[in-house]
């Protein structure tokens, strides 16, 4: 298959149950980082827009159904939502490959199936989900209620657009939440669809509203408006700054899942048979444009020869290309400016004394691919783990490999850095596993794997990786307000 060749889709803002111009009539352009074509114009909201849809969401949250409606019944639509995406897998996954670059195949039996199951976790964790009671004596008890807080803006990046946005979705309605949605502008397609899932699901309408266009406008208008109670972001460190600061006059309730620069640690005795696969993927996995990604490759200087032969052999092994084409690994990056912030690393390195072992350049590609933003995988070597290219979070296929002897040194370059989202330790022996997972300051360490997901457990970053834990009874604490209520026995 070749790229598709699409007519140019018209996306609307999602407003109370309809697709709606934006009031001005205005619209964005979107084109495909895998050749530049144009594929859709989007609805630009005004803040006249936004006020609409916070208005919307507020009037479904305070006079309509959706909070008081008994859990079994939410959770019942909730799950009719997620056979919806599945049903439409091809259409979101084909939108993501569209927008984002990403590869059809592994979105539409990964993040997209993944997207499903999130939505359907939280309808089945809020049903089951008890409350506490506190009897004082036969004087009193206290029993806790979980209410839903309100109207949450949901505020998401462009690398995982679909999955990440049902991510916070699945749990805001679970709780009986409504939603704005914003996706960001340069991948808007597969996120827009979300509120028509919803209302064919049989959720009211207001209760899931989807506003496109800029952060500085857009998410703007959000994170000030007044009927928005609550934020849950995924995006860069510096955006989180500004939603805290716009959020504050107001003072919601915020939750942040920021970058990241994870260490991923080989140690000599690691097994190199699942330590260099996992760590191509952690690398590499949609172009490294991953908060997770395993972009500082600390290894044991004892076995840095081998690593870094085998590394290297498997990164050229990998098929760049389009994201439509069956087998591809490594899609383009997601946007030109994107491209230029990713490839001024080079320069960066190069002026660092960084070694470069493979890469740094544009793939040679089919002619119909030479508009897109393509990169080979890239792989440094460099001693000074204080060099910017091991500091900053480049969000590209770039990792820098960084020699270590010992454990404590080990740890001590894991640790030196302001992000603390994740870590990865390749090593047989089990002590040293625990030693690490315990020593490094970071949300999650995945020992002998990557990206391992259990929507139960807690996820988010230590530092400036983020504020707050997503997953399990985390994201419904940040999706419910609780209540005691305290009763005479007598
Ligand atoms: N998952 C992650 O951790 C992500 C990290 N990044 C990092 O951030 C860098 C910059 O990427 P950007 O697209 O600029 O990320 P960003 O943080 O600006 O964008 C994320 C979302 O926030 C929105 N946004 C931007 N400014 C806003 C504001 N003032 N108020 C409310 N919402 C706002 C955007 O429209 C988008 O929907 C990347 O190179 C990467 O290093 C980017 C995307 C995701
Ligand atoms: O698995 C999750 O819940 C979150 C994944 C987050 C990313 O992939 C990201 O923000 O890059």
């Amino acid at each position: 298959m070749t790229t598709v060749k699409t007519e140019v889709k018209e996306v609307g803002l999602y407003i109370n149950g309809e697709y709606v111009p934006s009031s001005d009539g205005e619209t964005f352009e979107v084109t495909n980082p895998a050749n530049q074509e144009l594929i859709a114009r989007v609805s630009e909201a005004t803040e006249e827009d936004v006020d609409r849809a916070c208005r919307a969401a507020r009037d479904a949250f305070e006079n309509g159904p959706w909070r008081k409606m008994p859990i079994e019944e939410r959770a019942a639509k909730l799950r009719k939502m997620a056979d919806i995406i599945l049903e439409r897998k091809e259409e979101i996954a084909r939108n993501d490959a569209m927008d984002v670059g990403k590869p059809y195949e592994a979105t539409l039996n990964g993040e997209v199936a993944r997207a499903a199951h999130n939505i359907r976790f939280f309808a089945d964790f809020a049903e089951k989900q008890g409350a506490e009671a506190y009897p004082m004596g036969e004087e009193y008890i206290n029993y806790t209620r979980y209410e839903p807080v309100g109207v949450a803006a949901l505020i998401t990046p462009w690398n995982v657009p679909f999955m990440l946005t049902t991510w916070k979705l699945g749990p805001c309605l679970a709780a009986g939440n409504t939603a704005v949605i914003k996706p960001a502008e340069n991948t808007p397609l597969s996120v827009s669809l979300l509120g028509e899932i919803a209302k064919e699901a049989g959720i009211p309408d207001g209760v899931v509203n989807v506003v496109q266009g800029k952060g500085s406008v857009v998410g703007n208008a959000l994170t000030t408006h007044p009927e928005v109670d609550l934020v849950s972001f995924t995006g860069s460190t510096a955006t989180a700054k500004h939603i805290m600061e716009s959020g504050a006059s107001t003072l919601k309730k915020v939750s942040f899942e920021l970058g990241g620069k994870a260490a991923n640690i080989i140690f000599e005795d690691a097994d190199l048979e699942k330590a260099i696969p996992g760590s191509i993927r952690a690398a590499f996995f949609n172009s490294g444009q991953v908060c997770l990604a395993g972009s500082r490759i600390l290894v044991q200087r004892s076995i840095l020869d081998e690593f870094l032969e085998k590394f290297k052999q498997a990164a050229q092994a990998m098929k760049v290309g389009d994201p439509q084409e069956k087998g591809t690994d490594m899609g383009p990056l997601v946007s030109e400016d994107h491209y230029k912030k990713v490839t001024s690393y080079f320069e960066v390195a190069k002026q660092e004394g960084a070694q470069l072992i493979s890469g740094g350049k544009r793939p040679e590609l089919p002619e119909k691919l030479s508009e897109g933003f393509y990169l080979e995988p890239t792989i440094y070597v460099h001693e000074d783990p204080k060099a910017r290219i091991c500091q900053e979070e480049i969000f590209g296929p770039v990792v820098t490999i960084i020699p270590f002897d010992t454990e404590e040194e080990a740890l001590e370059i894991a640790n030196d850095t302001q992000y603390g989202l994740n870590g990865v330790v390749w090593t047989e022996n089990l002590k040293r596993a625990h030693r690490i997972s315990h020593g490094v300051r970071a949300g999650t360490i995945w020992v002998n794997c990557w990206f391992v997901r259990d929507l139960r457990a807690p996820f988010g970053g230590f530092k400036k990786s983020g504020i707050g834990r997503e997953g399990g009874e985390h994201s419904m604490a940040f999706f419910t307000e609780a209540k005691n209520i305290c009763i005479a026995l007598n």
